[in-house]
């Protein structure tokens, strides 16, 4: 067998075959590898066909810490050079370089690198964050004035009244002695769908009572970042013509027509019942009639000029697809949030107890949790630290992505200038640059104070840049702020978070993961306040 092997390659087919191989390997991998080399732009030697995120591949490191490291590396530089598998990626660790490409100069770096076939993926592909170019611009238009602050107060009333529910069933579930450790990841993904089921989609859910429904396990589903999905993501964010040219789909379609489903099912309900609830379809059925100008290069105006006026074309799916972006895009970024919240509070005891003096002093103000609102959440400073501090800290995204879409020069701090093409791929370490000791001083310090007035040293909060940066930051950061505070406030009007048997101190991050989270889990102990102050 392995005879008649050897004598097929020592055959001139065979030695042809070889060379073949050995040539397309030159082209496709030892040059692209000189990549950065030839454009004078430092960069670390890559793993052959895995790139620079070999470590974060073959689960060794996390990719913040991947990023971390390269980051502190290159700190004498503006950017470096990234292989994320064989496409070379310009990371730019400068922020006001950052400023300048997301800001001042967007109209060169519009979209995000991935890239679906709207048609094929229409879940993912006819969302917000993976739109191009015009489309992009006009659904960010006409979806803006669904996040502004007056509609999340409209909002704000569902938010709270499901927390009121989910706590009472989180207290009925107490051991004898009034406390029980809990995984925090678990119990904020199911805060987070029931939030999404009732604010998105309209529809009341108590995942706490009913732990296996559709929409949990779906949206689950949906926003896993681990094993074969997770890699699903990795490969649609690292090769994104290629898996368009295959037709791969990021969901599938069993996951696509639940979703499909709902969304026009209660559109149609609400519209034959003519029911008004102040939730997301509400605002998109609102937004579906509005009536738009648009100039001759079909882009929406806001100026009223000579042109057309008519509604923009909607599709079932386009409405789908913006409801599933608030699974997508705020599911797993608020459990996340809240997770690392939970754990950072529970092992800074001083900074609980803070925030605790806050929420009890407004509570009382007011006269009851139930009483809280928008505004006096919003007037809650404290609060706002802390939310801040954990986001920079543990941010949910560690890097944040762009194409170059017009040629575009990158000069380094020594006046050496790069040529960026259309289609270059643009990565901005969001976690290292939250980390940063230049701009937070002792970066690794769980420390809301840096935010407040008393800090010794002025922290540059456009530094903070968990959502985004420039127009294409996250259009939900009000909502998320809005959810993750409320769910605090009522959770901590209740409960002391404590650490547990189980809870893993300092936390490590799990390897195999996209977003952060903790390796073993992130496990806490609550212990119901009146139980203590009984
Ligand atoms: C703690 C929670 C959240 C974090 C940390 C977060 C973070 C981010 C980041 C980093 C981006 C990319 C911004 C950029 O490239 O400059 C983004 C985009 C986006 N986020 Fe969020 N997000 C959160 C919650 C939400 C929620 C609740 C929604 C619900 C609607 C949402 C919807 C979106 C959408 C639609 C985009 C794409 C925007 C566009 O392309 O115009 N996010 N988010």
């Amino acid at each position: 067998m392995l005879g008649t092997l050897v004598a097929g390659l020592l055959s001139l087919e065979g030695a042809l075959l070889v060379a073949l191989v050995a040539l397309l390997y030159y082209y496709a991998v030892v040059r692209r590898m000189r990549y950065f080399a030839e454009r004078g732009v430092p960069y670390l030697p890559p793993v052959p066909l895995l790139g620079n995120g070999a470590d974060f591949i073959t689960r060794k490191r996390h990719i913040t810490d991947v990023l971390g490291e390269m980051c502190h590396r290159f700190a004498g530089h503006r950017f470096f050079g990234y292989f994320d598998f064989l496409s070379p990626i310009y990371v730019v660790r400068d922020l006001d370089l950052v400023k300048q490409i997301c800001i001042k100069d967007f109209d060169h770096f519009i979209n995000h690198r991935i890239d679906l076939d709207e048609n094929h993926d229409p879940l993912f592909g006819r969302a917000l964050f993976a739109m191009r170019d015009t489309r992009w611009r006009n659904m960010r238009t006409v979806l803006s004035p669904a996040f502004t602050g007056s509609k999340m107060r409209l909002m704000f009333g569902l938010i709270t009244s499901y927390c009121e529910g989910a706590i009472r069933t989180i207290r009925s579930e107490m051991g004898a002695d009034g406390s029980a450790e809990l995984e925090m990841k678990e119990l904020f993904r199911r805060f987070g769908n029931d939030i999404v089921a009732t604010c998105a989609f309209g529809i009341e859910i108590n995942s706490f009572k009913d732990r296996t429904n559709p929409f949990f396990t779906l949206g689950k589903e949906l926003t896993n970042l681990e094993g074969v999905q997770g890699l699903k993501f990795l490969a649609f964010s690292s090769f994104p013509r290629l898996m368009k040219a295959l037709r791969l789909r990021l969901f599938s379609a069993k996951m696509t027509s639940f979703f499909r489903h709902v969304v026009m099912d209660t559109i149609a309900q609400r519209e034959q019942r003519g029911i008004v609830r102040h939730d997301m379809i509400n605002l998109l059925m609102e937004a579906r009639k509005q009536e738009l100008r648009f100039d001759e290069n079909d882009n929406i105006e806001t100026s009223s000029g000579g042109s057309q006026k008519r509604t923009m074309d909607w599709t079932d799916d386009d409405l789908t697809a913006q409801c599933t972006v608030f699974f997508f895009g705020g599911y797993d970024t608020v459990s996340t949030l809240s997770a690392f919240m939970a754990h950072e509070l529970a092992v800074n005891p001083d900074v609980q107890e803070r925030l605790r003096n806050e929420i009890d002093t407004v509570r009382k103000s007011i006269g009851g949790s139930s009483n809280l609102t928008y505004e006096t959440l919003q007037s809650m400073r404290y609060l706002d630290m802390v939310a801040n501090e954990t986001l920079r800290k543990w941010t949910p995204a560690p890097f944040l992505d762009r194409t170059c879409t017009k040629p575009y020069v990158l000069e380094d701090y020594n006046g050496h200038k790069v040529q960026l093409q259309k289609g270059d791929g643009l990565w901005i370490p969001a976690a290292s640059i939250m980390r940063d000791p230049q701009l937070f001083p002792d970066p690794d310090r769980f420390w809301p104070e840096r935010f407040g007035p008393e800090s010794p040293v002025p922290v540059d909060t456009s530094a903070l840049i968990a959502f985004g940066i420039g127009p294409r930051n996250c259009i939900g950061s009000r909502f998320a702020l809005m959810e993750a505070k409320a769910v605090f406030f009522f959770l901590l009007s209740n409960f002391f978070l404590e650490k547990g048997p189980q809870t893993q101190h300092p936390i490590k991050l799990k390897k195999s993961s996209l977003g952060p989270s903790a390796e073993k889990g992130s496990w806490i102990k609550f212990r119901l306040r009146d139980a203590v102050q009984a």
